[in-house]
């Protein structure tokens, strides 16, 4: 039989199969879309990861991030002004320390000098009403690229510990709002929360990266701090099994217990399960960190003309909203911001 000989297919009695039941009817309009929307994505979702350098007058594009800078201390005020005129609510500050500054104890994490404590000044002078979220963690640091001190192959735990307090400490006398642990370490959260206090800083704020996830996608990231070149290894004693999840609650209890005023899944797409459970589980307020492999993915695809980027860059975001997530740390943040309040 020919295509033209084909009898028209016979349509089928599609009420008695729904019943009635016609789900495309609130899809009809976008004033219906809108009106029965379960969930929206605003500014306020947004914080804002920022990458540092040494010097003066540089912004120096990060090649496998499109569009991702890196400032030197003397550029980062511009971008603070940026970000609050636009209502991003916190940004959060990553350094590409100096190669000559590394070394095996990661001691430049403990200069009051250093690129974070001399931004956090920086952001605080301008007087904008920003919340400074700091990373604390030794891999930007350190000559090895691992988060923690080292004996031989061992991560150490406990003495990694003690330097991170040391850490955060600093970045909190810097003017730090909130403390981002994002070493994975055991029990760092209980002693940063107490060494702050002892220190009288007991109203800064501790979000915890209590799921992190060793993970192929934070590969550009590594060439935006630098650690590509230095990482020995991997980071698998420390961060967590991709294959696992009742982990990722057990990690978060922990970190909550310790102290912790908010939490952080890492990456964030393809770890959506996690969010939804621990959002369900604990109802605190729990963070999605759209790392810089998902950014590279999104605007890869992008540039070559394989998808449509602004859209698949608000659909990424609304994702993890859906998936209970009361905020996203993401390299978007500006270009989303600008899309929601309609200045793109
Ligand atoms: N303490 C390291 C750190 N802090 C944030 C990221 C990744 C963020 C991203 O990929 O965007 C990493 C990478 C790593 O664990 O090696
Ligand atoms: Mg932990």
């Amino acid at each position: 039989m020919t295509a033209h000989q084909r009898p028209t297919p016979k349509a089928h009695d599609v009420d008695s199969i729904v019943g009635g039941r016609r789900m495309r009817r609130n899809r009809r309009t976008d004033w219906s879309r809108r009106m029965v929307r379960e969930n929206t994505l605003t500014v306020d979702d947004l914080i804002w990861p920022l990458f540092l350098t040494e010097g003066t007058g540089i912004e120096q594009p990060v090649p496998s991030m499109p569009g991702v800078m890196r400032y030197s201390v003397d550029k980062i005020a511009r971008q603070i002004e940026e970000a609050a005129e636009l209502g991003i609510p916190a940004i959060a500050l990553f350094p590409n320390t100096d190669p000559s500054l590394r070394d095996a104890d990661g001691s430049e994490a403990l200069n009051p000098e250093n690129l974070i404590c001399r931004a956090c000044r920086a952001i605080k002078d301008t007087g904008l009403p920003i919340g400074i979220v700091t990373d604390v963690a030794l891999d930007p640091y350190t000559s090895h690229g691992h988060d923690g001190l080292m004996k031989g192959e061992t991560i150490l735990n406990d003495e990694t510990v003690a330097q991170l307090v040391a850490q955060a400490l600093l970045q909190a006398e810097a003017g730090a709002d909130v403390i981002a642990p994002s070493d994975m370490m055991d029990g760092r959260i209980g002693a940063i929360r107490a060494g702050l206090d002892a220190a009288g800083y007991r109203d800064v704020q501790i979000m915890s990266y209590a799921a992190k996830y060793a993970s192929a996608f934070y590969g550009p990231f590594r060439d935006a701090v630098g650690t590509n070149a230095t990482l020995v290894g991997d980071k698998r004693t420390y961060q967590m099994d991709p294959a696992n999840s009742d982990e990722a609650l057990h990690e978060v209890a922990l970190d909550l217990e310790e102290g912790a005023d908010m939490i952080m899944v890492k990456p964030g797409m393809p770890y959506l399960d996690i969010i939804r459970r621990v959002k369900d589980t604990f109802e605190r307020p729990t963070f999605a960190y759209q790392v810089s492999g998902e950014y590279a993915m999104i605007m890869a695809a992008a540039g070559n003309g394989w998808l449509d980027g602004e859209r698949a860059m608000m659909e990424s975001l609304m994702a993890f909203k859906r998936a209970g997530a009361d905020g996203v740390l993401t390299y978007f943040a500006p270009r989303a911001a600008r899309k929601l309040k309609g200045l793109d």
